[in-house]
């Protein structure tokens, strides 16, 4: 883990990143539904390689700031700039092709497709051959199908699911298909990775793999991740930097370390789920 470094206007940001432009910028960001503010004066810098942390209590906002990211929900206010780029007019499906791509906190598979043809659906804002080259299968067809096969299988051995690449995924395990999402979400070529409550359902020997796969996805392809967990031995133990939501506001930002020295969070959310 890289030693985080405070940067002005910036905020805390891991040392390997200081040379570099942040990935995300999210400033004064905002959203209402009806009269509740369910996100409001949102302020996050994420460096390019970090592993950042959203937490907070059932409700806090959490998924909502994931969903504004992701263009679902078009900010009331504020702006967001992905890699220097402000994405105010953009849509979910150009948002993930300049490099966001997310999980969900319910999978989403297409549970009656094989588990590459999963990935290879994912792929296909990549994909270049026309619509006649599929139907009549010409050769620029097999060129682009042999490298989506190629590239699904390198991706699905990243995870060690090779071996499943035609089974059902409907037909594996509960943590397998949450392997399979964050796959399917590094088939579109992410520079930010979002993950919903990837070890939701998880048990302790698959939630201590998945914290390793978090840190060789950032290591091997060199993108931010930020994610959105509530189990804390996972968030302390991965997550460089982390922010804190309560009712929809920041209530602190930090490093691991100082999260969990912070009296506010301690009494909003920490120290509840203690009492719990
Ligand atoms: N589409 C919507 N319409 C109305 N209210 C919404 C909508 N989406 C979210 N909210 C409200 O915004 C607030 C934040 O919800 P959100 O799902 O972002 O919380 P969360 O931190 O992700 O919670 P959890 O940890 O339980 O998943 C809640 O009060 C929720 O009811």
């Amino acid at each position: 883990m890289s030693k985080m470094v405070p940067v002005p206007g910036r905020g805390i940001v891991p040392e390997r990143d200081i040379d570099k432009s942040p990935i995300l910028e999210c400033i004064d960001l905002g959203i209402k539904f009806g009269g509740l503010a369910a996100v409001d004066n949102f302020n996050l810098t994420i460096g390019r390689t970090e592993i950042a942390g959203l937490i907070g209590p059932n409700g806090a906002g959490k998924t909502t700031v994931f969903n504004l990211l992701t263009k679902v929900y078009q900010p009331t206010r504020g702006t967001i700039l992905l890699d220097g780029v402000d994405t105010n007019s953009m849509t979910t499906a150009q948002v993930n092709r300049s490099g966001i791509a997310r999980t969900f906190q319910n999978i989403r598979l297409f549970t009656a497709l094989s588990v590459e043809d999963n990935v290879k659906v994912a792929m296909n804002n990549q994909m270049h051959y026309n619509m006649w080259s599929g139907v009549f299968r010409l050769p620029g067809y097999w060129k682009e199908e042999k490298v989506a096969h190629d590239r699904a299988m390198e991706l699905l051995s990243f995870f060690g699911m090779q071996d499943l690449a035609s089974a059902r995924a409907g037909s594996l395990p509960y943590g397998a298909q949450r392997r399979l999402e964050i796959v399917r979400a590094l088939a579109t070529n992410p520079s930010l990775l979002l993950l919903d409550e990837p070890a939701a359902g998880m048990n302790p020997s698959e939630t201590a793999d998945l914290m390793e796969h978090i840190r060789m996805i950032r290591d091997t392809f060199h993108i931010a991740i930020m994610l959105i967990e509530h189990d804390m031995s996972l968030v302390m133990n991965v997550c460089e930097g982390i922010c804190v939501l309560n009712f929809g506001h920041v209530i602190a930002k930090g490093t691991p370390a100082e999260i969990q020295a912070n009296p506010t969070v301690i009494e909003a959310y920490l120290g509840k789920k203690k009492e719990a």
